[in-house]
Formats: C-alpha cells, sequence, structure tokens
C-alpha cells in the first residue's frame, strides 16, 4: 500500500516571502522543502558559464536535461548548499542578473518540461512544502493545501533592499521596483506555467503582515485542509 505524501505549495512573485515562509513551516513540521526557484537559478547560472543565450532553447532543454546539482542540507545553520558541477553555488545564483536570466529561460515551454521529474522528486515522506511560481498549478496541481502570497511591489523592493544592504551591498529602490515589475510581467505573461493563484488557494497579501502573521495564516490554512483531507 502506498502512503500519502501531503504536500503543501505557496506561489507567488519575487520578494513576497515564500522562502522565508516555507523553511519555517518545513522546519514547524519536519517535512522536505523544495525551492524551485533555485533550480531555475541553477540553470540560468549554467547557461551563463556556458555563454548560452536565453533563446537558445535547445540547448537549455539539453543543459537543463542534465543538470548536475546536489542539494545538501546543513542541518546546524538550517542552509541548503547548492552544488552545481562540484561547485558551492550557494550564493552566486542570488544575484539579479541570475534571477532575470533564471526568468527568460523560465518562459520557455520545454525548458519547463525538462525540470518537472528533478521537482516532483522532491515529494517524499513525511512531506513537502513546495515554493515557486507554479506549484501548486502544474507541478503539484494535487497539493493539500495551496497559498498565493504577494505583497505590492514597493514593499518587496524595500525588503530586497534591506536583504542586500545586510549583505554588505547598496541598493537603489526605484532600480529594484522597475526590475521586480518587469520580472512580474515576464512571469506572469508567459504562455506556459504563468504566475497566477490556483483556484483553490488561499491568497495571502503580506504587505502589512510581519512573518510570524504570515506564518500563522499558513498554518491555520493548512491544518484545516490537512484535517479535512484525513477526514475524506
Ligand atoms: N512579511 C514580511 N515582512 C517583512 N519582511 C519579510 C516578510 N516576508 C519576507 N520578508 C523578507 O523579505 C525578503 C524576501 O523574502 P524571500 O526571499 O522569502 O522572498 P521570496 O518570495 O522567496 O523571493 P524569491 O522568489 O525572489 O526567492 C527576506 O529578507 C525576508 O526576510
Ligand atoms: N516554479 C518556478 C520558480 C521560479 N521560476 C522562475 O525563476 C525565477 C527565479 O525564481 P526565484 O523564486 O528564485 O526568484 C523567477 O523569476 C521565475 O521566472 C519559475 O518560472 N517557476
Amino acid at each position: 500500500m502506498s502512503s500519502h505524501i501531503p504536500v503543501i505549495t505557496i506561489d507567488g512573485p519575487s520578494g513576497a516571502g515564500k522562502g522565508t515562509v516555507s523553511r519555517l513551516l518545513a522546519d514547524k513540521l519536519g517535512w522536505h522543502l523544495l525551492d524551485s526557484g533555485a533550480i531555475y537559478r541553477v540553470l540560468a547560472l549554467a547557461a551563463i558559464h556556458h555563454h548560452f543565450s536565453p533563446d537558445d532553447e535547445e540547448s537549455l532543454v539539453v543543459l537543463a536535461a542534465n543538470l548536475d546539482v546536489k542539494f545538501v542540507s546543513e542541518e546546524e545553520r538550517a542552509l541548503t548548499h547548492i552544488i552545481l558541477e562540484g561547485e558551492d553555488v550557494t550564493l552566486s545564483i542570488r544575484t539579479e542578473e541570475v534571477g532575470n536570466m533564471a526568468s527568460k529561460i523560465a518562459a520557455l515551454p520545454r525548458v519547463r518540461e525538462a525540470l518537472l521529474r528533478r521537482q516532483r522528486a522532491f515529494k517524499e515522506l513525511p512531506g513537502l512544502i513546495a515554493d515557486g511560481r507554479d506549484m501548486g498549478t502544474v507541478v503539484f496541481k494535487d497539493a493539500d493545501a495551496k497559498i498565493f502570497l504577494t505583497a505590492s511591489a514597493a514593499e518587496r523592493a524595500q525588503r530586497r533592499a534591506q536583504q542586500l544592504k545586510q549583505k554588505g551591498f547598496s541598493a537603489n529602490i526605484e532600480q529594484l521596483i522597475t526590475e521586480i515589475r518587469e520580472r512580474d510581467d515576464r512571469d506572469t505573461n508567459r504562455s506556459v506555467a504563468p504566475l497566477k493563484a490556483a483556484d483553490d488557494a488561499l491568497f495571502v497579501d503580506s504587505t502589512e503582515l510581519s512573518i510570524d502573521e504570515v506564518v500563522d495564516k499558513v498554518m491555520t490554512f493548512a491544518h484545516s485542509k490537512l484535517s479535512q483531507a484525513s477526514q475524506a
């Protein structure tokens, strides 16, 4: 008999807090975590290393299918190291350059197709928290609880600026807002797996909410969905 593996999906635009909230939920529940954006970012970094154009779908599909990437958990610091072709790229995939390249190649249908199996392989007992753009609409359509987490572009830019400052980088708010809007536009208007809320998702606008308030809302919703599923 195969056991049901519960899945909670958190989709939303860049900087909405998906990664932060997903990690806190995964820690609370003791579940696995899929940061699907990291997979697109690793592919983007590999494409940059290989000097591929973001339009070269043929080469990118081959690269995606053979991507030599490992996710290695470091329990003590609640950190997942991302290793591409033997090199630790945990920090280098987080630049705006890599994020923008990721968003361009993520619009290619055959590239997305080539990454599907790799993402679904994260679904393991005791459960999975999956964060991205199409977790609840495409990759885990039958997830037990789906959340769409968003915030205003201005608030997301402020959060990014804060993050950059903490890392010792300077940040220009106007430029960050422009980049966030461009990425939202590309992610929302692409023909395949566009960024949108699943019909059965809980919509959470975190513009005026603290991280703890978002986690509480998501946890309450997920518990009620999981208990409904167990009674069905
Ligand atoms: N509700 C919140 N209030 C204030 N700051 C927040 C909130 N949620 C997240 N943050 C902060 O905003 C920043 C961006 O959050 P996070 O990286 O989790 O976003 P994300 O949606 O995963 O973005 P991306 O899709 O680009 O990876 C982090 O520094 C995080 O601490
Ligand atoms: N399920 C997903 C996840 C990500 N993308 C694309 O990757 C870009 C980077 O993602 P981050 O979450 O790390 O910012 C993002 O802008 C998307 O274009 C995706 O398409 N599907």
